[in-house]
């Protein structure tokens, strides 16, 4: 799988070869990209924004430097194997489905947005070369799509086959298929009592049984209390 970025900030992306990703690289199974948007400027400036037709606070993303840079990574040929993922406030919710899914893709370019957002031009151009996924981690605002092109990253990359260690441990997790996409139980580790806090008597039982009861009970019980949402018999 290749990753490319497309940032005025490439510099946040170096975090990615460290830990559990940095492996998956050093492995192969992952090959990250980063690439500074000037590049792929002309002027003295290097100027990458400008005003907003019909007016409006703040600055846009201009389209000219991000169509050079499709045209140096992707080239103008359509390829809808090739993945361009747009994180915005605007987009839909980014959801496990949508890191499994991508975590079968063979490219994935993310484009990095600041200021009120890229010329929504560009967003047409790439959706008759591409397959482009404009996607929201949640109901807020931040700074520019890094921080959330990060986050898609970790939940898209760990479920790519040899990058985790223990591939066992996915299907425990909240919202796998096995969790019946409920959240997942509260664990416990020794010591078995810490500051008055006790591990539950049933987890110290050895009865596997009553082990799977109890995690199942207390994953829906969370979820009734936090993501009724997510329950779909209620
Ligand atoms: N839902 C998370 C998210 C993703 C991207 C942005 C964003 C902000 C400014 C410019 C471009 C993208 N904000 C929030």
């Amino acid at each position: 799988m290749r990753l490319d970025y497309l940032t005025i900030f490439p510099e946040f992306f170096d975090v990615l070869g460290i830990s559990l990703l940095g492996k998956a690289v050093d492995n192969g199974i992952v090959d990250i990209h980063a690439h500074d948007l000037r590049t792929w400027t002309h002027d003295r400036h290097r100027t990458v924004d400008d005003t907003p037709c019909g007016g409006g606070a703040g600055m846009v993303m201009k389209p000219d430097p991000w169509g050079e840079a499709f045209d140096d990574l992707l080239g103008a040929d359509p390829d809808p194997s090739v993945h361009v993922v747009i994180p915005t406030p605007s987009g839909t919710p980014f959801r496990q489905d949508d890191a499994a899914q991508l975590s079968h893709a063979d490219r994935i370019v993310f484009c990095c947005g600041r200021y009120e957002g890229i010329d929504h031009r560009v967003i047409d151009y790439a959706s008759e070369h591409w397959s482009v996924h404009e996607l929201s981690l949640g109901d807020y605002v931040l700074n520019g799509g890094e921080v959330a092109a990060l986050a898609m990253t970790e939940a898209i990359v760990r479920l790519v086959p040899g990058v985790l260690g223990n591939p066992e441990s996915l299907s425990e997790e909240s919202y796998s298929q096995d969790q019946e996409g409920l959240l997942e139980y509260p664990v416990y580790t020794r010591p078995a009592s810490w500051r008055g806090w006790d591990v539950p008597e049933v987890l110290m039982s050895g009865h596997h049984g009553h082990i799977a009861q109890w995690r199942r009970e207390q994953s829906r019980e969370l979820t009734r209390r936090r993501r009724p949402d997510l329950l779909t018999d209620e």
